[in-house]
């Protein structure tokens, strides 16, 4: 174990750009670097392994004793992509590394409520006729600069309203919820809708499934050799960064046995999660701009709760059941059978997942409390079988994993681009980047692969002081220092329901 040293710059180590975060950021940020002969870097990373949120494990056994490996975080890559239209660039990189991974089919599908089988999936044609109508809408008030809403608002208006009907409720859960980890209520219509557009309509509306049984990281781990020896110097696993001193000269960070970095630029690729939580010290405090924008967006959090039986009870060729809860929106709702053909066939894994706050609920609660609930939902959906006992189960705790903290990130209603914009500013020579700070694709691991090379590519810029990144703009990022609000004060009025000023004063 590391002893704790006392504090002492004078035997900093110094290095060109401190890359902080092993994720896919991270590594993409080095790359970027690495391709404009910047060699000088120092990539600092908390686990044992590079891959950050792209992360697996083992679990269960499968018919010759050995452990299956199953991803705890990204497990999908999605929107694909088209013959001659835009690739996304995970999927060129998957089939470059050859990671095994099978399509989702979500018509593969089968519907129950708390009395069992339930056919209830026309609700799903309805949603999608809701869809058709709230992304024209959204589209409108993008365009028109007209003020963002709800999604809520957007499914509302669009016709689909599921009251306290469960299952419609659970088809909702599983157009919207399970994407973005939050409600409607919570996420915002316009970025909501744009973040949907961008993958799935510029990319492909495919999302295929990863179960290589090297683990998903293993395209991330190519791309790092083409650039890092084995045991390369400048990769620091196993190190926990846990104070950023900044200035428009340099950055130094601090690790927590003491030791310490001196950069002339960093770059923060820890998530939305980490920055909210004050894992990390900054000296000076970041700015109001920075802190109102790192307040504002969301943290989800997704939960994959996984069980092995010994045999397949359910349906051995679907791939997804729906389960609408009598009390409970999205309680244990959605459940995947690793079963059929392409995914993992003979090891009679099952994996439900929550979100939002259940992921809070339940992340907060032992394996055993869980297992409970768990096996009761099963139990009232497959009424007329003997359910069996799993043989195996365990999950998770994004909310709770200090690295982490949360699983990706989501878009609130009612906040401007401009506010996201002051997410993925740099404040002097300490740069920001994550599948947070992605407009376009936030949540996505595609999100933090271009964030990375951008971020990378920018740095480079300076220190080069040759910019390749035309297209999206070299050297610092644009902030905003104060973010107005659409409404002038000259309208602060009795015609618009203020008819006293907010700032009166009565005995003034
Ligand atoms: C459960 C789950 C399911 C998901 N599903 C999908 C999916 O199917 N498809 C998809 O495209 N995306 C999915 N995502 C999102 C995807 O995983 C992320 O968008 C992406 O991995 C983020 O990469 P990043 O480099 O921005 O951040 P990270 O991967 O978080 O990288 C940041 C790195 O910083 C390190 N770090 C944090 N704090 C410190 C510290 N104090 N000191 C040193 N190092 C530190 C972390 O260990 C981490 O390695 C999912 C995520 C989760 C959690």
């Amino acid at each position: 174990a590391p002893t704790f040293q006392p504090r002492d710059n004078s035997t900093c180590r110094k290095t060109t750009v401190a890359i902080l975060g092993g994720g896919v950021t991270g590594i993409t940020a080095a790359q970027a670097l690495s391709n404009q002969s910047i060699s000088d870097f120092i990539i600092v990373e908390y686990n044992g392994d590079i891959g950050g949120r792209m992360a697996h494990t083992t679990f269960g056994k499968d018919p010759s004793g050995d452990p299956y490996v199953i991803e705890l975080g990204a497990n999908w890559v999605q929107g694909l992509g088209t013959e001659g239209g835009p690739e996304n660039p995970i999927w060129t990189f998957a089939k470059k590394y050859n990671v095994s991974n099978e399509y989702s089919n979500y018509s593969s599908i089968a519907s129950f409520n708390e009395t069992g089988a339930v056919d209830y999936l026309s609700l799903i044609d309805d949603f999608e006729d809701a869809w058709s109508i709230f992304e024209q809408n959204a589209g409108y008030v993008l365009t028109e600069n007209l003020q963002d809403t709800s999604m809520r608002a957007g499914i509302s208006l669009a016709g689909f309203k599921p009251k306290k009907n469960m299952m419609a409720q659970a088809v909702e859960w599983w157009e919207w919820d399970w994407e973005t980890s939050y409600s409607p209520d919570e996420s915002s219509f316009v970025f909501g809708i744009t973040g949907y557009n961008l993958t799935f309509y510029q990319y492909s509306d495919e999302n295929n499934f990863v179960v290589d049984q090297r683990g998903f990281n293993t395209w991330l781990k190519g791309v790092a050799s083409t650039f890092l020896e084995t045991n390369d110097a400048r990769l620091l696993l196993n190190t926990i960064v846990t104070d950023i001193d900044y200035s428009g000269d340099g950055v130094t960070v601090t690790m927590d046995d003491g030791s310490c970095i001196e950069a002339d630029y960093a770059l923060c690729t820890f998530s939305l999660g980490v920055l909210q939580n004050d894992a990390v010290t900054f000296e000076p405090e970041l700015p109001d701009w920075k802190e109102t924008s790192i307040a504002t967006f969301q943290m989800g959090t997704y939960t994959k709760i996984f069980l092995q039986f010994n045999e397949t009870f359910w349906d051995a060729e679907t791939q997804f059941f729906l389960y609408a809860s009598p009390t409970a929106r999205g309680y244990y709702p959605v459940w995947q059978s690793l079963t059929p053909e392409g995914f993992l066939p003979g090891s009679n894994i099952l994996f439900v997942t929550v979100v939002g706050r259940e992921s809070y609920r339940v992340e907060a609660q032992d394996d055993e409390t869980t297992k409970a609930e768990v096996m009761a939902v099963l139990r009232e959906m497959f009424p007329n079988i003997t359910v069996p006992e799993p043989i195996d189960f365990m999950y998770p705790r994004w909310s709770l994993e200090p690295w982490a903290y949360g699983s990706y990130s989501n878009w609130p209603p009612g906040t401007t681009l401009e506010r996201h914009q002051n997410l993925r500013a740099n404040v002097e020579r300490l740069y920001f980047a994550g599948e947070h700070t992605s407009a376009e694709y936030y949540g996505f691991l595609h999100g933090a692969w271009f964030e990375g090379r951008e971020a990378g590519e920018r740095i480079a810029g300076l220190i080069t002081q040759n910019c390749v990144n035309v297209g999206s703009g070299c050297g610092n990022y644009t902030n905003y220092e104060v973010l107005h609000g659409t409404t002038t004060f000259d309208e602060v009025n009795a015609f618009n329901g203020m008819a006293v000023s907010p700032f009166y004063i009565a005995d003034a």
